[in-house]
């Protein structure tokens, strides 16, 4: 396997070796390059992952069959040696993984793919195992099986005489060596085992080594070991079989599955396995999200190669598909693993990016964010300013004006800010207060007044048949668009050529408001078609206040052909007033973001 996958092979290089100038250029600014055993210069390191089969034993994760294949893809897209697709012998799900897998994945990507088992059951011949046959039957060029490695679990659990887990060992490894499998060998709880019993460990190991396993995986099944307990055994292992491939398999339940994994690789271990996002039974497996990137950036390894880039991409697309939210501090993938709030954190990363970052976040597909809160100084607002192109950072410098309006803007912010908006997730909102300290600008259009009514549609108040399913709420919305002044000279009649009103009905107040505000500004602004909302999310700022609380709204927008989204705040004691500041800083936005196309329709007036 690991010569059908050359591109993306993880090297080592030890510092006894002869470590090349490119090499150390290619880790981040103060990483050291890993020391390996003396004597060794050039090793192998392979990814397995097992997010479709320890992943799926977290709790809250269920995926379909489609989930579990879409997912494949993209770890075979993202150069993952070995994608371990499930236990045939466990669920017809995983019994159609396998059949629809080989069918349907390309053929470089069904070699990668992994059928998991166990080793025979007790006192049964292999030839009569089900399970083992299911495994053969996967299709699949590696098997891997798990087996006991701690004599408590054999006498207690397994309850079979050592002799006899012994043998399962053995004759399963053979069994399917016979059948052509590459075979890797989880030792289950193998460093509590060894802890416990040292002697009974090393015969397990010795059995499946002699029945010719092409890896031993060593598993911290209950994640309670230490970095240097794991560093002491993966040696240990080593030295006795230093012709067998060693794998390194940890559980998170104290937090370190990743810094065990990290310290097995130092130690001798050949394979890592691990799952994207860290999902796994309990608390978790090791996080592969972190690990391939500290591999590759800080240990001098070659990693994924440039597949790195897509890291982030694949972290966020696994969750979706899990249905899971993303964690945004999450190391290296998550939205806020380069978001930068406080003052000085931001004017320092504004003069040197590596100030307050461990890496550049484009090395992972990730980006640098700037938050504007009541944490920021000037130069949050200054990075805001220059990113939106309003102002090149020469301009902010040198101008008086300029730096007078980012102090205008940043002290707005705190006010608002002690008022409950909050700008860190509105940028647009953040935006707009920047151009309304700028002479000559004119907003795009002015909302004059609103009104809106709801109804129970099962009751009929006042004895008028109101209707009935999903409309529940009317809005009339009336704005000025000063851009309209000028249809009085292209001769279009009119009481008011710059004011339009206009009904619409929603499936709520909100709902029917922002289609009412479509109504009123789409014959002027065209462009606003390909606005749309995607999310709408309301808070309670002080419930001890009751219905009388202040509500803070945040929108979200995006422009469907750029698909480049947006955010607004409102907060308002009236949850529709807060909804419907947010909704005309998300159309204000998009009229100045995306060009205001005052093309007037006449014919669309009625
Ligand atoms: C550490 C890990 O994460 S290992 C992977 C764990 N993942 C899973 O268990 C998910 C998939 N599991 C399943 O679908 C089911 O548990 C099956 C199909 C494997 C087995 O189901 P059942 O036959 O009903 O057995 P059950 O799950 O109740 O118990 C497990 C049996 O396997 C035995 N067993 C455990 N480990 C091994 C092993 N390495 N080799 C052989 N038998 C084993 C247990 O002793 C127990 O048998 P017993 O009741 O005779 O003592
Ligand atoms: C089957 C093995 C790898 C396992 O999941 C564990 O030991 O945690």
């Amino acid at each position: 396997m690991v010569a059908s996958v050359p591109t993306s092979t993880v090297t080592t290089h030890g510092v006894n070796g002869d470590v090349g100038k490119g090499d150390r250029q290619a880790t981040s600014p103060g990483a050291l390059v890993m020391d390996q055993p003396e004597g060794e210069v050039l090793r192998t390191v392979e990814m397995y992952d097992t997010t479709l089969r320890d992943g799926t034993q977290m709790e809250g994760i269920s995926a379909s069959v489609l989930d579990k294949l879409k997912i494949a893809l993209q770890l075979h897209h993202f150069g993952m040696h070995y994608i371990e697709g499930g236990w045939p012998g466990s669920n017809p799900k995983d019994v159609e993984f396998f059949e629809r897998a080989r069918k349907e994945l390309p053929a470089e990507a069904w070699e990668r793919v992994v059928a998991f088992g166990s080793t025979r059951r007790k006192f049964k011949a292999c030839a009569e195992d089900k399970q083992l046959e299911s495994l053969i039957s996967a299709g699949t060029g590696c098997v891997t099986i798990v087996a006991k490695a701690w004599d408590l679990h054999v006498d207690h659990i397994l309850e079979v005489p050592r002799e006899e887990n012994l043998a399962m060992v053995r004759e399963s490894v053979e069994h399917l060596k016979m059948a052509g499998k590459e075979v890797m060998l989880d030792l289950e709880h193998f460093f509590d085992g060894w802890k416990a019993n040292r002697e009974y460990t090393m015969q397990v190991c010795e059995a499946a080594v002699g029945a010719k396993v092409d890896v031993l995986v060593l598993c911290d099944t209950n994640g309670g070991s230490l970095p240097w307990e794991i560093d002491e055994i993966v040696r240990d292992v080593k030295a006795a079989y230093p012709g067998t491939r060693l794998g390194i398999h940890c559980h998170n339940d104290q937090g370190l599955a990743v810094a065990n994994s990290l310290q097995a690789v130092r130690s001798g271990a050949d394979v890592v396995q691990g799952t994207v996002n860290g999902i796994g039974e309990r608390t978790g497996n090791a996080n592969l999200m972190t690990i391939i990137p500290t591999l590759q950036l800080k240990m001098g390894m070659t990693g994924v190669g440039e597949h790195l880039t897509n890291l982030t991409a694949l972290s966020r697309f696994t969750d979706e598909q899990f249905n899971m939210a993303h964690t945004s501090g999450a190391p290296f993938t998550g939205i806020s693993a380069f978001a930068h709030k406080g003052g000085i954190h931001v004017s320092a990363v504004n003069k040197i990016p590596d100030s307050y970052q461990h890496i550049d976040p484009a090395q992972v597909g990730n980006m640098k964010r700037v938050l504007v809160s009541e944490l920021s100084g000037q130069s949050n607002i200054l990075s805001k300013v220059e990113d939106s192109g309003m102002a090149s950072k020469t301009e902010l410098k040198a101008s008086k004006v300029w730096r007078e309006r980012m102090g205008q803007v940043l002290k707005t912010v705190k006010r608002l800010e002690t008022e409950g908006y909050s700008y860190e997730g509105a940028d647009a909102s953040v935006n707009l207060l920047v151009r309304r300290t700028m002479s000559g600008y004119v907003p795009p259009f002015k909302l004059l007044d609103y009104l809106v009514q709801i109804w129970d549609s099962d009751r009929t108040p006042g004895g008028l048949e109101f209707p009935s399913g999903p409309t529940t709420a009317r809005a009339t919305v009336k704005v000025r668009v000063p851009s309209m002044d000028s249809e009085a000279e292209l001769g279009i009649e009119g009481e008011n050529p710059g004011v339009r009103l206009e009904v619409a009905e929603g499936n709520g107040p909100v709902d029917a408001l922002a289609k009412g505000l479509f109504r009123a500004l789409l014959p002027t602004f065209p462009s606003l078609q390909s606005v749309k909302l995607s999310d709408y999310k309301v808070r309670i700022l002080d419930q001890e206040s009751a219905t009388q609380a202040k509500t803070r709204v945040l929108i979200e927008f995006y422009e469907k052909s750029s698909d480049v989204g947006w955010s607004t705040v409102g907060v308002n004691t009236n949850i529709i007033s807060a909804s419907m500041s947010a909704l005309m800083d998300g159309f204000e936005y998009a009229l100045v973001e995306f060009g205001q196309s005052c093309s007037i329709d006449a014919g669309t007036r009625s």
